[in-house]
């Protein structure tokens, strides 16, 4: 038998998973609670940490003599267009400096290297959260020297997407889509003609809140808060990515424990709840208004849209734009297998991250 391990590390979780062909013959997922990554004081230094899960993961299943490629979520890197990349020194090098900023998924490309080396064995990742197929005007901003950036979901994204259309018997090169991933970050993205013409990028401060991810901000608000408390680079980067949304106004990431709350008459996460489905849904509008409302429909995925509650409020606000397909939980580590073995079945060429972007 011939294997690819796939590699999926995010903030609160390590997923595992080994594909014989399409089929997973073996899948774990790790979470991580709070305090064991306390530990930890970034991405980079959880390396030997997730390394060694993912050995034993591999003697566990004996799959030292089976695997033919190890796949990871990519990362942080330059803007690039979605497909497979192999990892290369010049790849791994952004990764390792967090060049582009600090995200769980820049573990990914890093772990999948050093273990492929290992095995003498190739290693690549699969559409980046850095996957730039914006349009042009999209990267306007409204203030000269800063440009937008396309920063997403783009793995489940593209992969939901292509599940949602082909299950209509349609192409997703010529369909017009609103994708909204709502994990413990949100990204909304506009695709058009198989491409994501633009996206709502939670990462950089963009959109609705979530979880975990502040959104827009008032910006005179913002400049004040930070000045007034000597805040450095990495302090925001961590308050807007890590620590704001209903973390800040709940003091809690899961949305089943909000919902919970919810239901013992809390009225306060009701309230917060509702305005996350709220700022999503004005968003959805805002790239039905991309598509120039020719959308043919919304796909709402990611772990937050398991919850009837959260599937049914952005509903009721954006159905009217085009029907609205749900697609709860992800199917990343399917898309990253599917990308390793078509360029594995030789039906793509592995692009080089050198040769491409800007
Ligand atoms: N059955 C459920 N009902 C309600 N919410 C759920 C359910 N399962 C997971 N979630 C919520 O989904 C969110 C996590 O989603 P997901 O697993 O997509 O995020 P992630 O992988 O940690 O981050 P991201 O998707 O941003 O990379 C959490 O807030 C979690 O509480
Ligand atoms: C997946 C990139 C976006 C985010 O984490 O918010």
């Amino acid at each position: 038998m011939k294997a690819i391990l796939v590699i999926n590390p995010g903030s609160t979780s390590t997923k595992l998973a080994v594909f014989s062909g399409t089929e997973m013959i073996a899948e774990k997922t790790s979470r991580h609670s709070v305090e064991e990554m306390s530990q930890f004081d970034g991405v980079i230094s959880q390396i030997e940490f997730r390394k060694n899960m993912i050995e034993a993961f591999i003697n566990e299943h004996q799959l030292e003599s089976k695997l033919v490629a190890i796949v990871g979520r990519g990362g942080l890197l330059k803007p690039i267009p979605g497909g497979t990349y192999r990892v290369d020194e010049e790849m791994l090098e952004d990764l390792r400096t967090e060049k582009y900023n600090t995200h769980a998924s820049n573990l990914g490309g890093i772990l999948a290297y050093e273990l492929a080396e290992k095995f003498d064995i190739p290693s690549f990742i699969v559409d980046p959260v850095v996957v730039d197929e914006m349009n042009d005007l999209a990267r306007i901003s409204g203030l000269k020297g800063i440009n937008r950036r396309s920063v997403g979901h783009a793995l489940n994204q593209k992969a939901v997407a292509r599940r949602a259309v082909e299950s209509e018997n349609k192409e997703y090169d010529e369909s017009s889509l609103i994708v909204a991933h709502l994990g413990g970050g949100i990204s909304i993205g506009a695709h058009q003609n198989g491409k994501m013409v633009d996206v709502v990028n939670g990462l950089d401060g963009e959109g609705p809140y979530s979880p975990e991810r502040s959104g827009t901000l008032p910006l005179i608000n913002f400049a004040e808060l930070i000045t007034s408390n000597n805040m450095s680079i990495p302090e925001v980067k961590k308050m807007i990515a890590g620590n704001a949304g209903l973390k800040s106004y709940l003091g809690e990431t899961d949305l089943r424990e909000v919902e919970k709350r919810i239901e013992a008459g809390d009225s306060e996460a009701q309230y917060y709840l509702d305005g996350m489905c709220y700022q999503v849904a004005k968003n959805i509008g805002e790239m039905g208004a991309v598509l120039k409302g020719k959308v043919d429909y919304i796909v709402l995925t990611g772990g937050a849209i398991y919850s009837e509650y959260i599937l049914g409020k952005i509903s009721q606000y954006v159905e009217w734009i085009a029907p609205v397909k749900a697609f709860p939980g992800e199917v990343e580590m399917e898309a990253l297998n599917e990308g390793a073995l078509r360029v594995l079945n030789g039906e793509e060429i592995a692009l080089n991250y050198g040769e491409v972007g800007q």
